[in-house]
């Protein structure tokens, strides 16, 4: 076995001493050639290509590829190894693969094949291709240099394959400020996702840690891969929870190759739609009061203003508001310039019912209010005197001013005050959803009228009605929506997407054992699903939990069942580490200081102290510097993470990871045994990725907790 390890390293050592050759040689060639700078259209195509392979090789140059596939064809004679890379590169000369493009079809062996007896297929444009995979080899390239290899499948040697082996190795990798990519590890369940086709909308449930975000990330790469000719990076868009996490991801797509993807959050972009019409009210101070800890649980304030303004009936209350006032938007009355000078009523209504009906609501108004300014210049130009010219067109603009005024109301935070405030009484609201209507909801608008202040709930409905009254405004579609920790959104946002995007390309993605915005998420799929067609959806659920180790796992999952249960448990990988340690302490920051001194540097590069308010965050970070210890305090409005050691409260750790985690505040105040704190919890148990602490104070520990 040593000996077919070493002969497989030295083989691999000579073959990536000829492909970097060939690479060098194929890069001074391209260098060489003179770069076209003429009209001609062809030529200009050329050069493109020349220009991408030379960006292609010199961005490959270090690390060519990182996998090795022996695949014998059905019918033909068995062809050399493939190699696989984040970049394929073609033999200038010959045009022939130097190496593969990870998303190419037959790639999609090397992350599917798991040996057995079935002969190993892939589906390409020319149908199914089907054959026998005689090897499957892991090689890590760092720096030009060989540094690993690693049979993860062999015919030859079938007892052999490694495939946890090469992935044990990977995940147990420290973990700096930056998600990674996983280009050489990406298991088949997570295969199928990133390979699904572009035309439904995919809806991913994932335990913490299954690879959700990263897999996203992957299926935006395969997709303008694969869909070159259809989709453009630009129209692609992210959705992600805060600024902080975006910062976190922000390195996965360049590693991959793909740049220009935009990537915000739903309320900056809902702000944008809006044309920062409103604005928000501070939501860190919102979070603040979500996630404090009150005597009542959560559950109870579930049927809050943000459950129904995220719901569908909203919107489709809205939809039948807004119809209704395109009827009522003009007065019955003619518009008299002067006297003898009328445009009736009549004529005004048939321009705005037929002529502009096409328009959006406030486009028809902007349109019918310019042909009333046309036809009174024209009236100007029939009155020769230019006295009596002058004194009527005073009269004229005056009266026309008095006149538009009669119209109704059709700016978006106008209009929106106005249908809020009727909604429960009225007829369009369903009366099972009377009740959900809350009480306060009209008036919280009104009080914050003047400083057009809205909350965060409100954006969805406000970005709809703008996009009724205004139209698309010119904005280009998206091509493919990703919208992470989706468990989060509320029906209304996915539907509002929906609108702005082509043709239902998204990939949502989230836990809903991870719901801990009770008071907008969903609690079912379902609520996603039903807003899609019948074949537009497709649904997947990954169990596998790769982030952490299996010690952690089995602790954060007794934390759901003690909670109240959940409908799925992560399935760890087989990776062991250190027990799960849970600490009594009569000065919190004392014992999490200990802690810390205790951690192994070599082995622990990031560190989080995850409190469970951002008051206690505060403190901890304030106690833990008088013992010497400087940490990041991170806070919503955060919008970079640098990695290190940080103080963060656990509704915003969401989504981030750790190599070790030190869980503060777990007494039985903090975390009591309800579902929607057994989340919270264990949200921030699963951040950790090789070490995990917990550590309370003033009495008990919490019941959700394994002593
Ligand atoms: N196939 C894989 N090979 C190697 N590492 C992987 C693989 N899949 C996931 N990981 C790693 O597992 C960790 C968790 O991934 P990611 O953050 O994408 O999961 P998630 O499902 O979005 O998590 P959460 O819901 O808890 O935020 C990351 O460090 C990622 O690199």
């Amino acid at each position: 076995m040593e000996g077919k390890t070493q002969s497989a390293f030295a083989e691999e050592r000579l073959q990536l001493t000829k492909t970097a050759a060939v690479m060098e040689e194929q890069l001074e060639l391209l260098e060489q050639m003179h770069r076209y700078t003429g009209h001609d259209f062809t030529e200009q195509l050329l050069e493109e290509t020349r220009e991408i392979r030379r960006q292609n090789l010199k961005s490959s140059r270090q690390e060519p590829y990182f996998a090795r596939l022996d695949f014998e064809e059905n019918g033909t004679t068995a062809t050399g190894p493939l190699y696989i890379g984040k970049k394929g590169i073609e033999h200038e000369a010959t045009n022939k693969p130097l190496v593969i493009d990870w998303r190419a079809p037959v790639a999609s062996l090397f992350y599917s094949f798991t040996g057995g007896d079935a002969p190993a297929t892939y589906e390409c444009p020319e149908g199914t291709i089907e054959g026998k995979v005689h090897l499957k080899r892991n090689i890590v390239i760092r720096k030009q240099e060989l540094e690993r290899v690693v049979d993860t499948y062999s015919d030859e040697d079938e007892g052999a394959a490694a495939t946890d082996e090469f992935l044990l190795y990977r995940l147990g990798e420290n973990k700096d400020n930056k998600l990674r990519d996983i280009v050489s590890t990406i298991q088949a369940e997570q295969d199928r996702i990133i390979r699904s086709p572009r035309d439904k909308a995919l809806i991913i449930q994932g335990v913490a840690g299954s690879g959700k975000t990263t897999v996203a990330l992957h299926r935006l790469a395969f997709l303008l891969y694969q869909y070159r000719e259809q989709m453009r990076a630009e129209r692609m868009i992210i959705f992600a929870p805060n600024r902080m996490f975006l910062d976190y991801i922000s390195g996965v797509l360049p590693e991959l190759g793909v740049g220009d993807i935009q990537q915000t959050t739903f309320n900056d972009w809902a702000l944008e739609v809006l044309e920062n019409e409103v604005k928000l009210v501070d939501a860190s101070k919102e979070l603040e009061h979500w996630f404090a800890v009150k005597d009542e649980s959560w559950d109870e304030q579930a049927l809050t203003p943000g459950r129904f303004k995220g719901s569908v009936a909203f919107m489709q209350y809205l939809e039948a508001c807004l119809a209704g006032l395109a009827d009522h938007v003009l007065p019955d009355t003619d518009y008299e310039a002067w006297e003898m000078a009328i445009l009736p009523a009549a004529t005004i209504r048939e321009w705005f019912d037929k002529e502009y009906a096409h328009y959006p609501l406030m486009k028809r108004k902007e349109r019918v209010t310019a042909r009333i300014e046309r036809w009174l210049t024209m009236e100007l130009e029939q009155v020769r005197d230019p006295n009596r010219r002058k004194e009527f067109k005073k009269k004229a603009n005056a009266r026309l001013k008095a006149y538009l005024k009669t119209w109704a109301e059709t700016r978006t935070y106008e209009v929106y005050l106005e249908i809020t405030a009727r909604a429960k009484e009225s007829d369009l609201v369903p009366a099972e959803l009377k009740e959900f209507v809350p009480a306060q909801f009209a008036q919280e608008l009104t009080d914050g009228a003047k400083s057009r202040k809205v909350r965060e709930e409100d954006l969805p409905a406000l970005a709809y009605l703008r996009y009724i009254l205004y139209g698309d405004e010119g904005r280009t579609r998206f091509d493919h929506v990703v919208i992470d920790e989706a468990q989060d959104f509320s029906p209304f946002q996915v539907a509002l997407l929906r609108k702005f995007t082509r043709e239902g390309s998204f990939s949502i993605l989230g836990d809903l054992s991870q719901g801990i915005h009770a008071y907008k998420g969903i609690r079912q799929w379902q609520e996603f699903t039903s807003l899609f067609g019948e074949n537009e959806t497709g649904y997947f659920q990954l169990e596998q939990s790769y982030r952490s180790t299996m010690e952690i796992i089995e602790f954060a999952n007794e934390v759901l069942v003690r909670g109240g249960g959940a409908p799925l448990l992560a399935v760890p990988v087989f990776r062991s580490g250190r027990q799960v340690g849970v600490y009594p302490a009569e000065r919190q920051s004392a014992e999490i200081a200990r802690i810390l001194r205790g951690l192994d540097p070599a082995a622990v590069k990031t560190t989080a102290v995850i409190g469970r308010t951002a008051a206690s965050c505060r403190e901890l970070a304030r106690e833990l510097a008088k013992e010497g210890i400087e940490a990041s305090l991170l806070d919503a409005k955060q919008a970079t993470y640098g990695g290190g050691l940080s103080v963060v409260p656990a509704y915003l750790a969401k989504g981030l990871e750790f190599d070790a985690v030190i869980v503060a505040d777990a007494d039985a105040r903090s975390y009591r045994a309800a579902p929607a704190e057994a989340k919270l919890l264990y949200v921030a148990c699963t951040r950790a990725l090789h070490e995990l602490h917990l550590v309370y104070s003033g009495g008990e520990v919490s019941p959700l907790v394994r002593l």
